[in-house]
């Protein structure tokens, strides 16, 4: 029988920034704007914060905390999905960031592979996932796979395989990997009540092609309301229109995020006013 805990998680889903002061610490005050900017300006209502894009491993655990609080408080009654990503190198943070996580009323939690010390067979990641699941059982749980960034390179199929036994909060897969044969498999293997979601932007189309419920992405915060289009073209079956669509890349919000934490260094502006140009002229904007 299916738990009864959360709620699916479909459409998109905008892998927010995390918000730095010109000093680099965090900017807890441009949030609450952040949160409303993706729902009226680009018609996105789920977010997944502190991961990849939210330089959550560039982060303390305080840090990360203190975010994640900032975001379920100002995403309450407005946004239908915070998933909140705990993953550390430490099984023991993950599952202090997985508590907080429950404790703040997040709607998910997201998990990454350890990645200086790789867990070297399916099973070992999997007592891993298990082991941080187990602290929050009513908390529904997504395992994110980034095998660029991460350096593992299980197949998620493999992983998926018996995991609702192992974790009963198991509700789907962050898949941000190239490899659309094995994100089509785990799709034919899922469940209805969980959530297949893609993180590779660029490929969004041949994702939903393959079944996808939805997409976690960078891109989604500055081009969600253009990338809704898209989902909306291939939904009606205009794959010509989808197609088009897929080719925008970016565009810019006016929220002030600041610069990125090191060892990640700064777009220099030239570049950035130039990537804004064209896509002002391809979206056809101001
Ligand atoms: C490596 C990386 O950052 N990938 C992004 C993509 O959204 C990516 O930025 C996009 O496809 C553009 O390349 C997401 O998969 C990451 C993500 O969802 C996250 O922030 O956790």
């Amino acid at each position: 029988m299916t738990p009864a805990v959360g709620k699916k998680a479909t459409g998109l889903i905008a892998a927010t920034f995390t918000p730095l002061t010109p000093e680099g610490e965090i900017n807890l005050a441009e949030i609450g704007p952040y949160v409303d900017y993706l729902l009226e300006q680009q018609g996105v209502k789920s977010i997944f914060v502190n991961g990849t894009t939210g330089e959550g491993m560039s982060l303390t655990v305080e840090e990360r905390k203190m975010l994640a609080a900032e975001w379920c408080s100002k995403a309450k009654n407005k946004l239908e999905n915070v998933i909140v990503h705990v993953g550390c190198m430490s099984l023991k943070d993950s599952q202090e960031l997985a508590q907080h996580a429950g404790e703040i009323g997040a709607d998910g939690i997201a998990v990454i592979s350890p990645s200086f010390f790789k867990p070297a067979t399916v099973g070992a990641l999997k007592m891993f996932l298990q082991e941080v699941a187990a602290v929050v059982p009513a908390v529904p749980f997504y395992y994110y796979h980034i095998p660029a960034m991460t350096g593992v390179h299980l197949r998620s199929r493999d992983v998926l395989e018996g995991i609702d036994a192992e974790i009963p909060s198991f509700r789907g897969l962050k898949f941000s990997g190239s490899d659309l044969m094995d994100f089509g498999q785990c799709v034919s293997y899922s469940p209805s009540h969980w959530s297949l979601l893609y993180g590779m932007d660029e490929q969004l189309l041949g994702a939903l092609a393959m079944g996808a419920n939805g997409a976690v992405g960078s891109t989604y915060n500055y081009l969600g309301s253009s990338v809704n289009r898209l989902i909306s073209a291939f939904n009606k079956g205009d794959l010509t229109m989808a197609r088009t669509l897929q080719q925008l890349m970016s565009e810019v919000s006016g929220l002030v995020l600041g610069p990125p934490r090191l060892p990640l260094l700064p777009c220099p502006q030239s570049k950035a006013v130039s990537i804004a140009r064209k896509l002002k002229q391809v979206l056809g904007v101001q």
